[in-house]
């Protein structure tokens, strides 16, 4: 975990940007191949839905005219926030290492759901020793344990990979979603935060003061509108390093399944940014954290399931691989028309 020396190489805020104004676009010959198979396959033209759009958002994504989804793999992002102290989570901070050694000894959720796929389930542990900063009172990060962080996430995007399913697990990190969605998009504590491990009543609205006092600490630097300096400012490591991921992700040819609110929080950085930093990705669930719905309008995503999940640790974007998989499996291995010999469609 050399990753957070601060001798460590990692691009500079600069850097990030400059990456991110060039970034590449889809593949449009391999989309257009596509849609063409897509006429010739024995069904009525649009008949499998969403699934046909998923087909060309993998084959435009990847660089090839047959998607695959065969190497998914999970990486899970731990990070540990200073604002957990202020009491906003239903659960204590030190939840997050115990539930990191759960990964590692198989009996989390994630576990189950990545083994019942076949994925390769990584957990990346950002500075557990060190929480961030306690955002109402100063900024998070500074820019190098950002920066730092978002190189670390870019690990995760490694060749060979089909999918990228991205998760995170840090206690108040529902907090840290609705603090960066509020300065990334407007608003206030009310409109972003929910209950996330469960917190009711005066313990959601001690939550709510919480936000809307850390965003009054940050008001002119919102006001600057430099997502970069805002994720520094009220995100957290592990987002840091999702933001990184989905990059990576976007170099590397990788479609990125994202997880619920604080995952789809962190990519919403880059779509601030850039309004297709986030094409090569889909948003695996609506969350049912009330804020995930608001920051799925905000960034223009309409999610693939809605199972009334809110757990985080990547296990709803490991739910939705298997939709890939039908995708990918009916484009590819469906007979034509002319092969089958099924008569074509009346004139
Ligand atoms: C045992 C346990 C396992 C979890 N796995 C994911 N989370 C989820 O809950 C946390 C966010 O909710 P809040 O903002 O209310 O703290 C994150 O760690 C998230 O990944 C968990 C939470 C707990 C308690
Ligand atoms: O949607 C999420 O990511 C979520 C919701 C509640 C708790 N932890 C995570």
């Amino acid at each position: 975990m050399n990753a957070h020396s601060p001798n460590s190489a990692a691009p500079s805020f600069d850097e990030m940007r400059k990456i991110l104004r060039d970034l590449p676009g889809p593949d449009q010959e391999a989309q257009t191949k596509v849609v063409q198979r897509q006429t010739e396959l024995t069904k009525p033209p649009g008949s499998l839905g969403r699934l046909e759009e998923i087909a060309e958002w993998l084959a435009a994504w990847q660089g090839r005219a047959s998607p695959r989804v065969e190497r998914p793999r999970i990486a899970v992002f731990a990070g540990m926030h200073g604002v957990a102290a202020r009491g906003v989570s239903a659960y204590p901070p030190e939840v997050t290492g115990q539930m990191v050694k759960n990964f590692l000894s198989g009996g989390a959720a994630i576990n189950q759901l990545a083994g019942s796929i076949d994925a390769d389930l990584r957990i990346y542990e950002l500075d557990l020793e060190h929480p961030t900063e306690d955002f109402t009172k100063g900024p998070a990060m500074n820019e190098t344990r950002t920066a730092n962080a978002m190189a670390y996430g870019m690990m995760a995007a490694e060749p060979g990979i089909d999918v990228l399913c991205l998760g995170e697990m840090g206690i108040a990190n529902t907090t840290t979603a609705a603090t960066l969605c509020a300065a990334l998009f407007g608003g206030t504590g009310a409109d972003w935060a929910g209950p996330g491990t469960g917190v009711q009543g005066k313990a959601l609205a001690h939550k709510i003061t919480v936000i809307d006092e850390a965003l009054a600490h940050h008001r002119a630097l919102i006001a600057e509108r430099d997502p970069l300096a805002l994720l520094a400012a009220v995100g957290g490591e592990e987002f840091a390093a999702i933001a990184g991921a989905v990059l990576a992700a976007r170099m590397g040819r990788i479609p990125v399944l994202l997880d619920g609110y604080a995952c789809t929080a962190a990519a919403a950085v880059l779509h601030a940014i850039d309004r297709h930093a986030l094409d090569h990705c889909l948003v695996a669930h609506r969350s049912a954290e009330p804020g995930h719905t608001r920051l799925l309008e905000a960034i223009g995503q309409r999610p693939l399931l809605d199972f009334g999940m809110r757990l985080g640790e990547a296990s709803a974007a490991a739910l939705a691989v298997p939709l890939l998989k039908a995708a990918a499996a009916c484009h590819n291995g469906m007979a034509t028309f002319a092969q089958a010999g099924v008569s074509s469609k009346n004139a």
